[in-house]
């Protein structure tokens, strides 16, 4: 669907499929220039780097969404591991911390300008403010946001994974630089399942959202391509 294709695609599919044909199946039917594509901790688990040098080799665009959260030289290896396998995007949970955060930022330094994007998880799309108190976070989802998406970008940080609930504040406070990765989108009529802070697409990037990860309403959708068509033009 020609009319859909930009060449900064700011869908971020995600494909969380227990069976690896499935993912395929769809796979096929997108192109690089409509979307990129997550994998996240359910398909790694299941099918590990060969499935995420497929997609690569594919053509697409690869967020590996493995939120690694460990000790800083953990997760200063993980995410070189994951440099290696030649994805456009990486994910640490801010939380684990500036020093953390830090030493990730350190371990893709050799990789230059072929090192993915390094993003920080914030609070998760799925959590409320009551959830988020329950873990003896005291804020509001909004500020504790902001704190850690502050944390990120002081240790040299891409950006951030939040909700498009946040999106204008943190755009406000950090410049239009940082990059904002926010799950938790639903188009109008969509079932929102276990996600909390939603918005549309079309309110997402009103808001300044930079890329929009969408998963069920685009891979449980009986025509997916043409749900994506969809969210692709609402956005122009
Ligand atoms: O890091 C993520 O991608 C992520 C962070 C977050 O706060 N919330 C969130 O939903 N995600 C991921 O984004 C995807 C959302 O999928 P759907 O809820 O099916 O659209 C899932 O693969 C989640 O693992």
């Amino acid at each position: 669907m020609q009319d859909s294709k930009t060449q900064d695609p700011k869908i971020i599919v995600a494909l969380d499929f227990a069976d690896e044909q499935d993912a395929k199946t769809l796979v096929a039917r997108l192109t690089p220039e409509a979307c990129r594509l997550k994998v996240g901790k359910e398909m790694f688990t299941l099918f590990g780097p060969r499935f995420v040098r497929y997609l690569v080799d594919a053509g697409f665009d690869v967020f590996l969404d493995l939120k690694f959260h460990d000790i800083p030289n953990t997760v200063a290896k993980a995410v070189a591991a994951s440099a290696e396998l030649g994805v456009w995007m990486v994910n640490v949970h801010a939380s684990g911390g500036v020093r953390m955060m830090e030493a990730a930022r350190a371990a893709l330094v050799p990789y230059g300008d072929k090192a993915p994007l390094l993003i920080g998880v914030t609070v998760l799309t799925s959590m409320t403010g009551e959830e988020l108190h329950q873990t003896g976070v005291l804020r509001s989802p909004a500020e504790q946001v902001l704190s850690l998406a502050r944390q990120a970008r002081q240790a040299g940080l891409d950006g951030v994974v939040c909700s498009a609930q946040e999106a204008s504040l943190l755009k406000a406070e950090l410049g239009p630089d940082f990059k904002l990765v926010t799950p938790g989108i639903r188009p109008a009529g969509s079932e929102a399942g276990d996600q909390r802070r939603i918005m549309t697409p079309e309110q997402a990037i009103a808001a300044g959202s930079d890329y929009l990860v969408v998963g069920r309403p685009i891979t449980q959708a009986d025509d997916p391509a043409a749900v994506l068509d969809e969210i692709n033009r609402s956005m122009e």
